[in-house]
């Protein structure tokens, strides 16, 4: 009997005037196309919390700061089992979050823009508290 391993994820949810930064997945990673939160798996010696906000620094150039655990998802992909720990971030840096285009790849989207598009299964839930958190109005 083989048990899969199972891949503890840090995710930053970087919100910043109801706009949250969001990149696609590349071309050869598991689904490869669909949208995404920067993150990824956590170093044996780290908490997500902190995973978070590297991945979000190593993947989008971005300083943040982690405020909260917004959601917690296990799922079972075909690729992977993974325990997702979605983290509410802020910019430490805020001058000039809209008119930096060097993010890697990674764009601000305004919350009510979040259902148009595809993300993994794993962030359906996360993605109905965003858009009726921040998407009002
Ligand atoms: N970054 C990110 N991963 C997500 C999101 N939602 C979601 O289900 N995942 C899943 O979380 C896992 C993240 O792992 P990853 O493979 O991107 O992480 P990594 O870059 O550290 O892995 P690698 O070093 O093996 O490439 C994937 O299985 C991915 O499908 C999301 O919004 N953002």
């Amino acid at each position: 009997m083989s048990a899969r391993k199972s891949n503890r994820i840090g995710i930053a949810v970087v919100e910043y005037q109801r706009q949250f930064l969001i990149g696609v997945r590349d071309a050869h990673a598991p689904l490869a196309g669909f949208h995404e939160f920067p993150g990824g798996k956590c170093e044996p010696d780290e908490s997500a919390e902190q995973c978070a906000v590297r991945e979000c620094l190593e993947e989008t150039g971005l300083k943040v700061t982690a405020l909260q655990e917004i959601r917690y998802e296990e799922h079972a992909y075909d690729h992977a089992d993974v325990q997702l720990h979605f983290w509410l971030c802020q910019p430490v840096e805020t001058q000039t979050v809209f008119t930096d285009q060097n993010l890697k790849g990674f764009h601000w989207i305004p919350a009510k823009h979040l259902l148009d598009l595809r993300f993994p299964e794993a962030n359906k839930s996360l993605i109905e508290l965003l858009v009726n958190t921040y998407a009002s109005e």
